[in-house]
């Protein structure tokens, strides 16, 4: 008997976002759903069929999603939200979508991140919905790679103990009268997969690395014995990921067949050689980083492994990435402009899954069989790690220096505020957006053309100064307060910056899925990071000279810019942290010193980044507050720092929120219904703060009325003297029209509001 390689999700994108290209084009009406259907239908089986040649045994089936894995569960077990008119059934892909995207009539659910990743989940709304299991979708899929291929594939299905905590629309206290009522469900998908002769069951129980309550324990137990008993010839792996299971002596005994751990992340070593593993069980050890594109160092990882076989036998073991590879580019193959000394330090999910091949491999027949293999790992690994490019003495000194006095500003808030109001002079609730404005079809092509040398510099230049011009008239005309130059020169808000740091670089093809059809690029910190030469200003500068308004400087934050890059792991992350926030502190006075008045430094990664095990909050935030101010310290007390945050749960950290000490900060509450308003009833929070007031990633135009309830909700809690009004994050996924519409109704509502509070004062 030997140990298996798996895999536990592979990315649904394509290798070029041809997945994401299908949607966009389905939505847009240019395809119809059979061809949508079709089209998504050869990605699947084009990934399986390569992880299939990679020669990964245990391949995941049902990973696949038209949209999002969550909003897959939840419709599988016909959780849609009454708005949406279900009237029971398969859930069409109409309804599917409309609960993703919103229609004209009805809001789109709510989206957040998945744990600590960048990618973001539709929140299932339960409210009175009874679960019923509309379609199999785990033996759908089964059975397709079985007929098409002959892979005899893995399920994946989200465990009811996490997709139950990432739902809302309940009480706490019937949590575990609710997982009572899906479990039928659970055994039903089981008992069926089981019949179809199905292996092995991959149940994904990621909320296990975040710390539960000892009544959850007791009832996943319980339920999981449920399962064992429905379906006892189907192996099921009890998959958590992300982080060492807090729980691990309880988990470790659940009645499964498998127990899936991070062996990257935490120190789950440390914890099997405490306690040691179940002789009954196996260990599916997820040894290779499933969040990371760097290539391992195999000989390293083999020898990690020699430290858990005194806990296992031979057989009784799995080797597969830490998590999904859903969190990493296709493949490396493809990238043709990449410096070799970086590229040869590439893994991405193809060539990751070839390294649990390799080590397999290794693990089995012993090192002498991977020879080769691990010869040629150490001279690519070498090649990258000695890369000249990668060093920069001067940033270290510099930041030897550095003290906490370096990351605070000179005066209070109370003293900044005060002469900020006398140069800027707005009105009581400013109105302002949240950066970026559209990036219409017209300005991606016309970046894409630049890029491919079929314009020039100076061409390129213009288009982006008429795109700001126009849109400087544009809020203008609208009557918005302080004005934003529009992020039309960006790709990404992290990605540009990647552009022009030393120390990154930048993929061609390095996709990875941030919600829906929508994916990101991540840039990849190689080195040293420090800063080069102005990377904002020319733009800004230029938008400040059409108008008599202020016009917001617009940076991303050292917190954010590292947990959306791809960042080497030579040196800790947070000193990468830093050195990013000493780059942009320059960028921050650059700005200043040219008549700039307002800053912002987006932040809307610090509060995904949290590390799920709530002991390691302390040092995480007390890092992201340092960096914060070190990047926008540098300025005089009348220059405005504003920042923005994003779609997630703050209210774990409005301490740290108070702490970066922003004047201004933008914070998403629209489509979390103004949830996060409530955090500010237990506290005074004494600077200045915009609620999201509409939300920006549905296409639907947002009713006055919406808005001004929106609005008025949190006056009766923020003064306002303090409140902003603005949409919840920026405007770059929306068109034109929409955009104008949208901001014309919110700056309608805030003068509505401003003109019953000011005639209100007055009598
Ligand atoms: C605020 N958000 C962000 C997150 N993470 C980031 N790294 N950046 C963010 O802004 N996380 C949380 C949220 C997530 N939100 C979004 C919102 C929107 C997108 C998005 O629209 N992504 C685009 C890709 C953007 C991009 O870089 N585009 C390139 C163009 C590349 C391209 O496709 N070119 C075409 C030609 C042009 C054409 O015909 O369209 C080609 O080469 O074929 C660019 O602008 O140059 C997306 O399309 O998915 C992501 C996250
Ligand atoms: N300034 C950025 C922030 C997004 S979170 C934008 O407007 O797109
Ligand atoms: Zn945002």
């Amino acid at each position: 008997m030997t140990a298996i390689s798996s895999n536990l999700g592979y990315p649904r994108i394509g290798e070029k976002r041809e997945w994401k290209r299908a949607l966009e084009k389905f939505w847009k009406g240019e395809i119809t759903e059979a061809q949508l259907i079709s089209e998504t239908d050869q990605i699947r089986l084009q990934s399986l069929k390569k992880q299939q040649d990679i020669g990964v045994d245990l391949i995941p089936v049902g990973d696949f999603s038209f949209y999002d894995h969550v909003l897959d569960t939840s419709v599988m077990f016909g959780i849609v939200p009454d708005r949406f008119n279900y009237q029971g059934g398969k859930v069409d892909l109409e309804t599917y979508f409309a609960i993703a995207r919103g229609t004209k009539d009805a809001v789109a659910s709510e989206i957040t991140k998945w744990f600590n990743t960048n990618y973001h989940y539709i929140v299932p709304e339960l409210d009175n919905s009874k679960p019923t299991l509309t379609e199999n979708r785990p033996l759908t899929f089964y059975q397709e790679a079985k007929e098409k291929l002959g892979i005899d594939g893995k399920p994946v299905l989200l465990g009811p103990i996490t997709y139950l905590h990432l739902a809302k629309g309940y009480r706490k206290e019937n949590l575990l009268e609710l997982i009572d009522t899906f479990v039928p469900l659970y055994v039903q998908i089981l008992e069926e997969l089981q019949a179809a002769g199905a292996s092995w069951i991959q149940i994904d129980e990621p909320i296990f690395g975040t710390q539960l309550d000892q009544s959850i324990l007791l009832k996943a137990e319980q339920v999981y014995q449920q399962f064992a008993e429905a379906a006892p010839n189907l192996k099921i792996i009890l998959q958590t990921y992300f982080e060492q299971v807090i729980h691990y002596q309880a988990i470790s005994n659940f009645p499964v067949h498998a127990i899936g751990l991070d062996f990257v992340h935490g120190n789950t070593l440390e914890l099997i050689e405490q306690y040691g593993f179940p002789s009954n069980k196996v260990l599916a050890a997820g040894i290779i980083n499933g969040r990371n594109v760097w290539k391992a160092d195999l000989e390293e990882r083999l020898s990690f492994l020699e430290s858990i076989r005194p806990y296992v036998s031979t057989d009784q073991i799995i080797l597969q990435p830490s998590s999904s590879l859903l969190h990493v580019p296709v493949t490396k193959k493809l990238e043709e402009k990449l410096n070799n000394d970086i590229k040869a330090g590439l893994s991405f999910a193809d060539e990751k899954l070839t390294e649990i091949v390799t080590l397999i491999n290794g693990w089995n027949n012993g090192k002498i069989k991977i020879t080769n293999a691990i010869k040629e790992n150490r001279v690519e690994r070498q090649q990258f790690i000695r890369a000249s490019s990668r060093s920069n003495e001067q940033v270290k000194q510099a930041l030897a220096t550095l003290t906490a006095s370096d990351a605070v500003r000179d005066s209070s808030f109370a003293e900044r505020i005060k002469q900020q109001q006398t140069k800027l002079n707005l009105p009581l609730l400013p109105t302002t957006t949240i950066g970026s404005l559209p990036q219409t079809a017209v300005v991606r092509q016309t970046r894409t053309k630049w890029r491919k040398g079929d314009i020039t510099n100076q061409e390129y230049d213009q288009f982006i100064k008429e795109n700001i011009r126009k849109w400087i008239a544009i809020q203008e005309e609208l009557g918005l307060d302080v004005l934003v130059h529009g992020e039309f020169e960006r790709t990404d808000m992290v990605e540009y910056f990647g552009e022009k740091l030393n120390g990154f670089d930048v993929t061609e093809f390095g996709w990875v899925q941030s919600y829906g059809s929508r994916c990101v690029k991540p840039p990849l910190i190689y080195g040293d990071v420090s800063f080069n030469k102005p990377m904002t200003v020319k733009e800004s500068v230029y938008a400040q000279s059409l108008t008599k308004k202020p016009v917001k400087g617009m940076l991303t934050g050292p917190v954010t810019i590292l947990n959306w890059s791809f960042v080497h792991e030579d040196v800790a992350r947070f000193t990468v942290q830093n050195q990013i926030a000493f780059a942009l502190r320059k960028e921050v006075q650059v700005l200043e010193e040219n008549g700039i008045q307002i800053i912002q430094v987006d932040e809307p990664a610090l509060r995904e980044g949290l590390p799920l095990d709530e002991r390691k909050w302390k040092g995480y935030l007390e890092a992201a507050v340092y960096a914060f101010g070190l990047a926008t310290s540098g300025v005089s007390n009348s220059t405005q720092i504003h920042t923005h945050m994003c779609y997630s749960e703050f209210q774990d950290i409005y301490d740290t929120i108070d702490a970066l000490d922003a004047d201004v900060i933008s914070i998403e509450t629209s489509r979390s219904h103004g949830e996060m308003v409530g955090s500010f009833e237990d506290h005074t929070y004494d600077k200045e703060i915009g609620l999201g007031v509409y939300d920006i990633h549905s296409p639907r135009i947002p009713a006055k009325e919406e808005i001004l309830e929106n609005i008025n909700r949190a006056l009766q809690i923020i003064s306002p003297k303090q409140f902003w009004i603005n949409p919840d994050c920026g405007l770059k996924t929306r068109s034109e029209e929409e955009t104008i519409q949208a901001l014309k109704v919110m700056v309608d509502a805030a003068a509505e509001v401003r003109n019953e509070k000011l005639t209100y004062q007055n009598n």
